[in-house]
């Protein structure tokens, strides 16, 4: 042990009974049972339902309140109670509006309170009073640990304990008492959120749910290849920022990207004006019902096709220049016959319907127009000059990772690349071969080589970063292509079709994910991995726990593009001391809806396992962390304190 560092230890625990304590009080929360992981993946900018996962804890709120409860309120008053929790500014309004006087109001307010501490007291229960400390509300926290830590059994406290609730009301800090321990309760019921990739495309809130995450307590991210795509972007990849403009116009999200992170549109907004018309194809979706004008609806229309057009041109010079990609066989705009209008694709020629190319020079399809260079140009310089998204990418990066092991499970959003065989898949780059694990790891480190150099736009960590969005052995993708071009100008669905990599049907036998259990250094009979990426189709009776256990895919369509695939509204995948659980939530259609009437989102529970004994802080990451202060503390006692 270096004795530097505990010569350094030993300014802080300076004498014997320091150390000891010290050592009691980590060696004894080695013994608490585990904390409670919520795992959610795939939110794709659905902040709303989020929110309302985070608040009611995936139904767990509502499971303690009743423990507790159930015996003395009406179904209706736990409902209410409930919403209290999850809502409790809005929900505290609704319900003071009801009251005619102040007596029966301060009636309500001494009970709320003592039914809050309570569920408080028992949510807590199998935390330390410092971890409850840290969650309470710094405001009040002397007054809620004298009332929570009642000890009254010789009759001296009886009106000490009244008069402290009757000040609180009576002083008016009621109403920020009662919503502080409600959002004390959400916290403690959410030990830790792992967050299996896919933040942002397709929904309209993203930068809430990043919001949201920043200042969560404790929370780590697992990249999804759309989370990729946008740090690429603010890496320098102009084709990543092609790929998020148009995946923005598609589905009506501009204002993300103009009004949310700043980005100026206008150049790009010129060149379309100038280009385009209207184009069925390239009509934003009309996902929720925001209202848009025809005259909006014409601009996104010829912004999406010119930044199609431009991503098309921009992925050629990339596929030429990486051939370790082997992605020859999309350079789609070179498969175009101009004259006829047709395009050759696997040695099949279509007709190409909607087409908008009207900038591509049939001679060099790839070349891009001054004009368009320079918009690409301006979209970047703005980009990676967006405060926000500079703040948002930033905690992406320091927040998640590519995959994680934590608690004996492997998390990563989409796949290991599977060869038919279920060997890993390898992939050769810059002169070395990689697979399974390895991979990963050097995707990453590509990965954060480019983000820590914006300047650089077309060195090959840049390019790479556009890979993990498209490529054949990217472990995000999970697909041999990406049928972007054909969707949007061949009418025939065979050509729209997306190769799965052999992962995705070999991953539902238990012998492969325990061979990748294996690979990562995880011990088989025990660990799970756990996959986003991929809908669940749980309306066509698809089992989103696979292979006997091993394998957890949690992508229940939190997006709304996707719930007509799954049927239902996204999963949480809950593990707590007792074991794993999975959550299937229904449509979440309102805050206002679950205000007015109580009626939370109905939530399916799946036992996924019973843990054979209950699982302590001992087994799990943040243990073995405790585990290593604990040896130093003790080599600390022996070098210093033991002669
Ligand atoms: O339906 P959209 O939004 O056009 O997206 C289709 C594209 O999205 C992808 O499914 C990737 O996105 P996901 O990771 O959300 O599945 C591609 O495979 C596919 O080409
Ligand atoms: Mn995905």
């Amino acid at each position: 042990m270096n004795l530097k560092y505990l010569d350094l230890l030993a300014q802080k625990y300076d004498c014997e009974e320091k150390v000891a304590t010290e050592i009691i009080n980590l060696e004894s929360i080695l013994d608490l049972p585990k904390g409670t992981e919520h795992f959610v993946s795939d939110l794709h900018g659905e902040f709303q339902a989020f929110q309302h996962v985070l608040r009611n804890g995936s139904g767990n709120v509502k499971v303690k309140i009743k423990d507790l409860f159930k015996n003395e309120l009406s179904e209706e008053e736990l409902n209410e109670f409930a919403t209290l929790v999850f809502y409790p500014e809005e929900k505290l309004q609704l319900i003071k509006s009801h009251f005619s006087s102040k007596a029966e109001l301060q009636e309500w307010y001494i009970e709320v309170i003592e039914r809050l501490l309570k569920l408080i007291s028992y949510a807590s229960s199998k935390y330390t009073r410092s971890k409850l400390r840290k969650a309470l509300p710094k405001q009040f926290v002397y007054i809620i640990e004298e009332l929570l830590y009642k000890t009254d059994e010789f009759k001296n406290k009886k009106d000490y304990y009244a008069k402290m609730v009757t000040q609180i009301i009576s002083l008016g800090q009621a109403d920020k008492l009662i919503i502080g321990l409600a959002y004390t309760t959400q916290r403690l019921v959410v030990d830790h959120l792992h967050v299996v990739g896919d933040i942002y495309d397709r929904g309209s809130d993203p930068h809430k749910i990043v919001d949201t995450l920043i200042d969560y307590h404790s929370v780590d991210i697992q990249w999804g290849n759309h989370d990729v795509l946008w740090i690429g972007a603010f890496a320098g990849s102009k084709v990543c920022l092609a790929n998020i403009l148009r995946i923005c116009a598609r589905y009506n999200n501009l204002d993300i990207i103009e009004d949310v992170y700043g980005i100026n549109l206008r150049p790009l907004l010129n060149l379309a004006e100038k280009y385009y018309e209207d184009n069925v194809a390239f009509r934003p979706k009309r996902i929720s019902d925001e209202k848009m004008t025809e005259q909006e609806q014409l601009q996104i229309t010829k912004i999406h096709q010119a930044i199609s057009i431009i991503q098309f041109k921009l992925e050629s010079p990339i596929i030429k220049r990486r051939a370790c990609f082997d992605m020859t066989d999309r350079l789609v705009l070179e498969k175009v016959d101009y004259e006829k209008n047709t395009a050759t694709i696997h040695g099949n020629t279509y007709s190409l319907d909607g087409t908008c190319f009207t900038t591509i020079n049939p001679e060099q399809p790839d070349e891009l127009l001054e004009e368009e260079s320079q918009v690409m140009d301006k979209l970047l310089f703005s980009v990676q000059h967006s405060e926000k998204l500079a703040r948002h990418m930033k905690f992406l990066m320091k927040k998640g990772s590519l995959y994680l092991k934590y608690n004996g499970n492997l998390l990563i959003h989409g796949c290991i690349p599977l060869d038919e065989d279920g060997n890993m898949e390898k992939m050769e780059i810059e002169g070395k071969s990689y697979a399974g694990r390895e991979l990963l790891d050097v995707f990453e480190r590509y990965l954060r080589y480019s983000f820590a150099h914006p300047e650089e736009t077309d060195d090959f960590a840049t390019d790479m970063v556009w890979y993990l969005w498209t490529g054949e052995y990217s472990s995000l993708f999970g697909k041999r292509e990406m049928t972007t071009f054909e969707r949007y100008f061949i009418k025939d669905k065979e050509t729209h079709k997306e190769r799965k990599n052999p992962y995705y049907y070999l991953r539902e036998d238990e012998e492969i994910c325990r061979k990748i259990l294996t690979e990562f250094d995880m011990n088989p009979d025990y660990g799970r991995i756990i996959n986003g990426h991929t809908p669940v189709k749980e309306r066509d009776g698809e089992n989103p726990i696979k292979a006997n256990g091993k394998m957890l895919v949690i992508d229940g369509g939190f997006s709304k593009a996707y719930q007509s695939t799954t049927g239902i509204a996204g999963y949480t995948l809950l593990y707590n001391s007792y074991g794993m659980q999975l959550v299937a939530h229904q449509l979440f259609n309102s805050k206002e809806e679950v205000l007015q009437n109580g009626t939370d989102v109905l939530s399916a529970k799946r036992l996924v396992d019973e843990e054979l004994e209950r699982k302590k802080v001992r087994e799990t990451n943040i243990g073995n962390g405790l585990m290593q202060e604990i040896f130093n503390l003790n080599s600390l006692r022996e070098y210093r304190y033991m002669k």
